[in-house]
């Protein structure tokens, strides 16, 4: 799913007009009926809906919502500022409403003085992607009296106070929905966590604006949706052996740190490589052999990987639990400087060339880094904000011709050709250590299987999480552990044939 600008989703509008004759009207009409079904499917009629409209089109989506709301046999009052210089559709369904007597409009003054009912939900009908500047005055404090309140709050189209592109300051005054329904497509406020808190769910309403629009855009941005990876998921052909899945091998673990190399191991064997190869040093020998049956062990020193000898025409993924002693470090950075092909790097691997950032021209082309915000800033410098972070990312992995997975709640897949991919599966279940490493052998198992490192990188960060949402439904964000998370991989596979 491409991501738009708040201007082309403006243009996507005005196009979906000419070419589909739709009126504006009847546009904003639509946009108000897909979110009262969504309140009709998720709140019973004994809620009280108290909907906050402003002067733009975001208002006037609130004053048709409630009349249509009306219609439906919910409770409904409005708060608007009658003064305001309503746009001319908003002006319409302003005037709509106010035709219906059992419809009370309120000053947003009067909200002080009002009785909520104990079954309330409020609705920000603000500001939608118009807004141009911070909020300020009469409506700031609205805003933050609202977001006090003791009752579900829903945001229309978006919370009021982001824009839908941008960073916010420091210290603006947002909306703090629990639920936000948007129309048509993700905007970029709603991935980034500094923004994205304040939306609470996202739902993405279809409002039909025009499909040929949609595919003639450009844009470089996008959400992993499940279409693209059913594109990129290459069933298993049955006419196939081991051969056919290729020999992924793992370079992890080191004295202490051995549960890394085992995560990453057993994941990559559950997400289909064909071979799987572990170098670990020797003190990880028994713990490997038991609990990874099915992988290779390949010694790589006593309590350390003291040499980085792999299996012939693996793919390489090395990091998780490799530590940072000097012999580690320096044998590693011999093995890059030779290493001519594509391979994954993530964790303590990481970490050694941050300490040496000369070797960062020694990645291979088409290799995936798969850093957290930490390590990101550890290899490439500081950033103000994660807006910041991933512009520097694209500049970096088109620098570097590498694929950069930033990992975060909605993780980032950054091309060599400066395209972004933000993933939406996952959930804060995977905030625990050692789900970085089931990362690695996720996407350097898919890397082996022959996927191109795009696709390894994106189809894997949605397998994660994928598995990751998998776990968390069976034993809750709190006790969902890493391990459950390799066991759900399965899950997912099912879920996609
Ligand atoms: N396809 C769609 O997404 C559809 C969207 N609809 C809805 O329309 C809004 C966008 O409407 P627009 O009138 O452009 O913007 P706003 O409602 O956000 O209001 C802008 C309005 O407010 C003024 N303004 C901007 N910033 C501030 C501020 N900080 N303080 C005070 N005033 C401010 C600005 O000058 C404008 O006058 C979209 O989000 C959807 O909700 C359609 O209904 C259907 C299709
Ligand atoms: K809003």
């Amino acid at each position: 799913m491409k991501i738009f600008l708040a201007s082309q989703i403006k243009k996507w509008d005005s196009f979906t007009m000419r070419n589909e004759s739709v009126s504006s009207l009847q546009l904003m009409e639509r946009a108000a009926q897909s979110c009262v079904n969504w309140f009709f499917n998720n709140f019973e009629n004994k809620f009280s809906f108290s909907i906050f409209c402003g002067q733009g089109n975001n208002g006037g989506d609130g004053f048709a919502i409630a009349r249509l709301l009306y219609y439906k046999g919910f409770d409904v009052t409005v708060f608007t500022d009658e003064n305001q210089k309503f746009s001319e559709d908003t002006l319409v369904n302003f005037q709509r409403c106010k035709e219906i007597s059992a419809i009370d409009i309120l000053d947003f003054e009067q909200v002080n003085d009002f009785t909520f009912k104990e079954n309330s939900v409020i609705i920000d009908a603000l500001f939608g992607i118009g807004l141009n500047r911070k909020i300020e005055g009469k409506i700031a404090t609205l805003i933050k009296f609202l977001n006090e309140l003791p009752f579900p709050r829903v945001s229309v189209d978006i919370p009021s106070g982001l824009m839908a592109d941008e960073m916010i300051d420091e210290n603006a005054i947002v909306f703090k929905a629990d639920e936000t329904l948007t129309f048509q497509a993700w905007k970029k406020a709603m991935l980034h966590p500094e923004t994205g808190v304040f939306c609470g769910n996202i739902h993405i309403m279809d409002i039909f604006l025009s499909d040929e629009f949609n595919s003639s855009e450009e844009s470089n941005e996008f959400v992993t949706g499940e279409k693209l990876i059913h594109k990129i998921y290459n069933i298993r052909s049955e006419f196939s052996h081991k051969g056919t899945y290729g020999k992924t091998n793992l370079a992890a673990g080191s004295y202490g740190k051995m549960g890394a190399a085992v995560l990453a191991t057993k994941a990559a064997l559950k997400s289909g490589s064909g071979l799987t190869f572990i170098l670990a040093p020797k003190c990880g020998y028994e713990i490997l052999q038991t609990s990874c049956p099915e992988a290779m062990f390949i010694n790589g020193g006593e309590n350390h990987i003291i040499n980085f000898d792999f299996e012939e025409d693996a793919v390489i993924g090395i990091g998780p639990g490799l530590g940072t002693n000097f012999q580690t470090e320096s044998a590693f950075m011999e093995f890059l400087k030779q290493y001519k092909k594509p391979l994954v790097i993530d964790a303590d691997a990481l970490n050694i060339i941050a300490k040496h950032t000369q070797f960062l021209k020694h990645i291979p082309k088409k290799s995936i880094i798969t850093p957290h915000p930490k390590e990101f800033e550890r290899l490439f410098g500081k950033t103000e904000n994660s807006f910041e972070r991933l512009k520097l990312a694209r500049q970096k992995a088109q620098e570097l011709q590498i694929y950069i997975v930033l990992k975060d709640h909605h993780t980032q897949i950054i091309t060599a050709d400066n395209q972004v991919y933000y993933n939406i599966t996952g959930n804060a279940g995977m905030a625990k250590g050692g789900s970085g490493d089931v990362l690695l052998g996720i996407v350097t198992s898919l890397l082996a299987q022959n996927y191109s490192p795009e696709h390894a990188a994106i189809f894997g960060v949605w397998l994660h999480g994928k598995a990751g949402d998998f776990a968390a439904q069976k034993f809750s964000k709190e006790a969902m552990l890493p391990s459950d998370l390799i066991d759900e991989i399965g899950t997912v596979f099912k879920y996609l044939n």
